[in-house]
């Protein structure tokens, strides 16, 4: 696996563009074979997901074209129900394909998703929803053998609002017969986004972005063009880039409305904010600020996915963060690479109490998740000195040519592959 060699000191500032979402729009890749037809996605980013996301979607039997930022993807001669292991191994969210196919095919067979190692990440709740829709599955050697006869809407009440499972219901229920309710639903952004594709393809959603979403089933879905979302999270982590090396930035795209709470954290840590309808300009303080408390949660809660970007941030601000991870049990693992750097956090379980210090150093880090990646990427372009990063592949599943962007904006930043 590839490192990122990052010289420290230098000012992340200038202008910028936010690429399109990940999370947004690898459910909608997913969607698009419910199309049956020729869907057209505009604003399209680069990241290994897409380009894993693509092969899953050519191995089904869909032609796919990628012309700069837009994805032509034609379904309409899907052939096969099965994905290969080491595709879906690859993501978390492949475990999306399961509902899309047994929406268009009454079959699926796939293994257990890969993804970002933050926690367990069971998938229950997926499958106990399908099966109350008439799924039948089996599981053998790993691999979830499924089939559905006949799709039933049903009033789907989840434990917790799963960003996945309410992805996945999703996409099980629009030619589902009947009505799918799904109550305690995900309210992210990027579940407004999937329904409004899936709408513009002629399904019946209503509720979107509310706890309570509802669906009515149709018999056939078509082609649509659909520009995807900004991403909420890379704009996020060019903020906080930004607010770290005492940088001004002007980002393009970004909307104020979907990401409040990372604002309002800048905000509190001194950064100067101003907002225009769709870009966000931020004024990097002389020392950040922090004394105050801040637990990850589902939207409309701070976002999980900012939580070791904003940790880096707040391991050179003045005073000292209590910080809670509630969404994913195992999310502190870029702790002891800050450390490493010369962070001083202390965690206790779900905890984590991060003491602000005057300066960090470089050293040789591991990314072991996208996140912890970018997060480290952030403490090395703070840091005095020399940084090594290793784990390029994981940051690289979510962020377009960082290292090109970063240095673009006035970090010294090299991919060694
Ligand atoms: C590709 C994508 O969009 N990934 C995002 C998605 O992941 P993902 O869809 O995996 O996240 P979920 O919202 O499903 O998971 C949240 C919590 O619910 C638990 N859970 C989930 C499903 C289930 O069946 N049983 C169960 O117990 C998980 O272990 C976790 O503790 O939402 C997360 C929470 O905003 C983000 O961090 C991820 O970036
Ligand atoms: C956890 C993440 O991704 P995934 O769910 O795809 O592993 C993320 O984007 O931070």
């Amino acid at each position: 696996m590839g490192y990122y060699r990052v010289t420290g000191g230098g000012t992340i500032g200038g202008e910028y563009t936010v690429r399109g979402s990940k999370n947004a729009v690898l459910p909608i890749l997913a969607a698009s074979i419910l199309a049956g037809d020729e869907v057209v996605l505009e604003n399209v980013p680069h990241i290994t997901d897409v380009f894993v996301s693509l092969e899953i979607l050519e191995e089904l039997g869909c032609k796919t074209k990628l012309e700069g930022r837009t994805l032509t993807i034609d379904s309409r001669n899907i052939e096969k129900t099965e994905i290969s292991e080491e595709m879906v191994g690859k993501m978390r969210s492949s475990i999306l394909y399961l509902g899309a196919l047994l929406g268009r095919m009454k079959k699926a067979c796939l293994g257990h998703p890969g993804g970002c190692v933050i926690g367990r990440r069971p998938i229950d709740l997926h499958l106990r929803a399908f099966e109350k829709m008439g799924v039948r599955i089996r599981e053998e050697n790993e691999i979830f053998h499924c089939e559905a006869p006949l799709l039933l809407g049903y009033h789907i009440y989840l434990e917790y609002p799963s960003v996945g499972a309410t992805e996945n219901i999703l996409l099980l229920s629009v030619k589902a017969e009947g009505t799918t309710v799904i109550h305690n639903a995900a309210r992210e952004p990027e579940i407004v986004a999937l329904a409004r594709f899936l709408r513009a393809c002629g399904a019946e959603i209503y509720g979107e972005g509310t706890p309570t979403i509802m669906v009515e089933g149709v018999r056939k879905l078509h082609g649509a063009v659909f520009e995807v979302p900004f991403d909420r999270i890379e704009a996020g982590t060019f903020l906080c880039a930004a607010a770290m090396t005492g940088g001004k930035l002007y980002l393009h795209g970004a909307e104020k409305q979907y990401m409040e709470q990372t604002l309002e954290v800048l905000e509190k840590a001194g950064c100067g904010l101003r907002y225009e309808e769709d870009a966000v300009y931020l004024q990097a303080p002389t020392r950040l600020l922090s004394d105050f408390t801040l637990a990850t949660g589902p939207y409309p809660a701070f976002p999980t996915d900012m939580q070791p970007m904003v940790m880096s941030l707040l391991t050179l601000a003045k005073g000292t963060c209590m910080m809670s991870e509630t969404v994913f049990e195992a999310r502190f693992r870029h702790v002891a690479e800050l450390c490493r750097m010369g962070a001083n956090i202390q965690v206790h379980g779900r905890n984590a109490a991060v003491f602000g210090v005057e300066k960090l150093h470089g050293a040789k880090v591991r990314a072991t998740d996208l996140r912890s990646g970018a997060a480290l990427l952030l403490a090395a372009l703070a840091a005095e000195g020399e940084t090594i990063v290793e784990g390029s592949a994981f940051v690289e599943r979510g962020y377009e040519k960082l290292e090109d962007a970063l240095t673009f904006l006035g970090g010294r930043v090299q991919l060694v592959s």
